[in-house]
């Protein structure tokens, strides 16, 4: 892969949390445009690799560049859009009031401004419900606005922290499906526990534990090397669990 071509690239990162080593000297190159999961078990590591990367914890050691910059100059030019596990809308602001507060933050004039809008309000997808209070929203409803808020800026590179995480089935499935529709446009690295999502959507993946990389390559790769039936079992193998 040339520079031209990487979105992320991250070299020997390490981070501590006072004495104990929660990153132990991950390794790992994003190619633009695809879709990229960090994938480990609960408390691997992989929410304190995607805040390294979106720029919020800025005392690591190692290299980290997004498209050649380091994370916190990369978001201070609006490059990086971020959404954390937690993230809520402001439950006093409509729908639609949240995606204006979000898309003044990184339009640069009146005509990116409502090009942002516009995207987030089809991406939402929430008819006239966009036009209520964000509290009386679903938990998927507000879910698919911090989504469509995310993604609608056209960030080159989209942070997602389990996107679809205590959703129902069909609210995981819209979320997916709008995931994949950004596939190509912009470079998306997420994190999620569900093996499937992961499957359909990831190009390529690392795995963590115990903040290392255990395994990295397409989901086909791992499982092919591993010689298991799908990447769930390739994940239970890998982190010594059963199958
Ligand atoms: N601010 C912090 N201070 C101290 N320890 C922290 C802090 N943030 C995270 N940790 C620790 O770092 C480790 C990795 O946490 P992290 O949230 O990155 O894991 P994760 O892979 O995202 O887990 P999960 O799947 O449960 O979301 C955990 O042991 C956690 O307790």
């Amino acid at each position: 892969m040339t520079m031209e071509e990487i979105a992320v690239s991250v070299t020997n990162l390490r981070k501590t949390f006072g004495n104990k080593e929660i990153l132990k000297g991950l390794t790992f190159k994003v190619p633009k445009n695809i879709i990229f999961g960090i994938i480990g078990p609960n408390g691997a590591g992989k929410t304190t690799t995607l805040r390294v990367l979106a720029g919020i914890i800025r005392h690591y050691q190692g290299e980290v560049k997004i498209l050649g910059l380091p994370p916190t100059k990369a978001r201070e030019k609006g490059y990086i859009s971020y959404m954390p596990e937690d993230a809520f809308p402001y439950d006093r602001l409509t729908g639609l009031e949240n995606l204006e507060f979000y898309a003044k933050i990184y339009a640069k004039n009146k005509d990116e401004f409502e090009e942002f809008l516009e995207k987030g309000i089809k991406i939402a997808d929430l008819g006239d419900r966009i036009y209520d209070k964000t509290q009386e929203y679903s938990r998927g409803m507000k879910r698919r606005l911090m989504i469509a808020r995310t993604l609608m800026v056209m960030p080159k590179v989209a942070i997602l922290d389990e996107p679809t995480s205590a959703l129902d089935v069909e609210s995981s499935v819209k979320i997916r499906k709008l995931i994949r529709e950004m596939k190509g446009e912009t470079t998306i690295i997420l994190s999620s526990h569900n093996m499937l999502e992961v499957e359909y959507l990831c190009d390529e993946i690392v795995l963590l534990n115990h903040g290392e990389i255990i395994a990295s390559g397409t989901p086909k790769e791992i499982v092919n090397k591993l010689g298991v039936k799908n990447l769930e079992e390739a994940f239970l193998v890998a982190t010594g669990g059963k199958i």
